[in-house]
């Protein structure tokens, strides 16, 4: 192969190559010179000149939680030349979530990746997150759910159907598995449009993929590494991400962008059929197509990777509580009873319903699945003394106002009633911040919610969820344990029992 060929293979022209090698160099002599320099900064942290606190994506949860101990509720870290600070404060939340939002408007770098998943609401920045999310809000008005609500519905009965059988048959029911089923049937019934049956299946493709949209045993590898290590070096960086284009690395699995690519544009086909019979009519509206094919791929994939994960853990966990508090389960059922009419509940019901969701805000609360967000700066601002300069990343730990005796006396403990109506008035509302606060809060709460609601009205009502000897995880000893993902995910698929009530027996 001639050097030509293969320069072209990278999109490369000999000057590139020369200002490739000069980049090289000028890494090489960096790290040469300041392998064994360390700092502090003002903040008291340590850092090493070149990698900072480097790995800290790597048990970034457990690690924020022992330094928020050490070095108290706002301190600074590095990461390469860059700052990332990081502040539990509420009164900094106030400014960075909603009353400077603009400046704090971009929630990280971007990430190079090749599939359009990165370029959908969650990781889009300044303009052109505006003009998606003004787009994607009206996704889930009153309206829109009314209509969501019946194939939820569906989904809801569904699950208490197959838990029902698993109750006849006395076995324990892994939950994990069941929950992620549901939610994933929902995303695949609302995002995509499909006749969607994933809870009793074996073979339910959809579900399959979207449980592993992101490949994070292989997180890149050595050339991740690599390219980590020169994206902290001055000068390096702009050129390894600009001029080079190097991976910074692909975790999204290339057969599951793929896959939802050809279900997506079978929906689409679909769609136009319908249209095009439809609009033969007279009072057909005029469909203004607002998303280009790429950008609803990617919000489709995001809706997967947003709403299936953090719906299923928090219904699960809501269940392991439930059956590990049988007095707070049977008030549920007592008011599921007395507000919901029908086998249909509507939505006034399910907004009825007070008691239930404080059980769902505490479920919340105790196992947040977004564990902590994180904002760039725009300008720099200083409040109270806190300087938060151009350009550095500011990570807000939600789970740590979420467990802090302030706002939740004795945090550890399952208590619903912390956010009975007359306690909740009490609370600084930046305290609960499950879903975030202000522009950028999470687009699905509501849907999130009537999953949530739909699922507990069925379940509960026929059902009584307990503990027995399988039950995963054990009461008692290290407490649920959860995978280092960025999602809060149990370690253990949560396993419990159904039984029968005697009402449905
Ligand atoms: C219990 C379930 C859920 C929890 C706890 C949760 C939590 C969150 C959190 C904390 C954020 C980031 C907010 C911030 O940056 O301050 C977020 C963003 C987002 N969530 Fe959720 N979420 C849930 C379910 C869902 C569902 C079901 C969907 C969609 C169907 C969804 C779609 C989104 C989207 C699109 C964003 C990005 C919003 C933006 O950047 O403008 N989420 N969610």
């Amino acid at each position: 192969m001639s050097s030509g060929s293969w320069l072209d293979m990278f999109g490369w022209t000999p000057s590139t190559l020369c200002l490739l090698i000069v980049t090289l160099a000028v890494a090489v002599l960096y790290l040469y010179k300041n392998i064994g320099t360390y700092h502090r900064n003002r903040y008291g942290v340590k850092y090493h000149q070149i990698s900072g606190n480097i790995l800290m994506e790597v048990n970034f949860r457990h690690k924020l939680a022992n330094w928020l101990r050490q070095y108290g509720e706002t301190f600074g870290l590095q990461s390469g030349s860059q700052l990332v600070l990081v502040t539990a404060n509420l009164d900094l939340w106030r400014y960075i979530l909603i009353k400077d939002f603009s400046n704090f408007i971009d929630r990280e770098p971007k990430i190079m990746s090749s599939t359009p998943f990165f370029n959908s609401l969650f990781f889009s920045s300044g303009r052109e997150w505006r003009k998606q999310r003004q787009i994607l809000s009206p996704t889930f008005t009153s309206g829109k759910l009314k209509y969501i609500s019946k194939s939820v519905q569906k989904s809801a009965q569904d699950l208490t159907d197959y838990l029902e059988t698993q109750a006849k048959n006395g076995s324990t029911v892994l939950k994990k598995d069941v929950c992620g089923r549901y939610t994933s049937e929902i995303i695949a019934k609302t995002a995509f449009g499909l006749d969607a049956k994933f809870i009793a299946e074996e073979d339910a493709e959809f579900y399959e993929y979207s449980k592993n949209i992101f490949d994070f045993k292989d997180r890149g590898g050595l050339s991740k590494l690599i390219a980590d290590f020169l994206q902290r070096i001055p000068f390096v960086e702009r050129m390894s991400t600009e001029v080079f284009k190097l991976q910074y690395f692909e975790p999204i699995k290339l057969t599951t962008n793929k896959y939802f690519d050809v279900i997506l544009q079978n929906t689409i086909r679909g769609k136009r059929l319908q249209q095009r019979n439809f609009c033969s009519r007279k009072d057909a509206p005029k469909v203004i197509p607002k998303l280009a094919y790429e950008e609803m791929l990617g919000h489709s994939m995001l809706v997967i990777f947003a709403g299936m994960e953090t719906t299923a853990t928090t219904l699960q966990m809501c269940f392991y509580e439930l059956a590990a508090n049988s007095e707070v389960q049977d008030k549920v059922f007592q008011e599921i009873t007395q507000v919901v009419k029908s086998d249909t509940p509507t939505l006034e019901e399910l907004n009825s319903l007070i008691y239930t969701q404080q059980v769902l805000d505490e479920t919340l609360r105790l196992y947040p699945p977004v564990p902590s967000v994180k904002r760039i700066a725009q300008e720099t601002l200083t409040y109270s003394g806190v300087t938060i300069p151009k350009g550095a990343t500011v990570v807000l730990p939600y789970f740590s106002a979420l467990k802090d005796p302030r706002f939740f006396k004795d945090p550890d403990t399952f208590n619903p009633n912390r956010f009975s109506p007359k306690e909740k008035e009490k609370l600084d509302p930046l305290a609960f911040c499950v879903f975030g606060h202000g522009p950028r809060i999470c687009l699905g709460m509501r849907l999130a919610y009537l999953e949530l609601k739909q699922a507990l009205v069925h379940v509960i009502r026929k059902l009584r969820v307990v503990l027995n000897d399988e039950t995963e995880p054990k009461r008692g000893s290290d407490g649920v344990l959860f995978k280092e993902h960025n999602l809060l995910v149990p370690e253990k698929p949560v396993a419990l029992l159904f039984e029968l009530r005697e009402t449905s027996q």
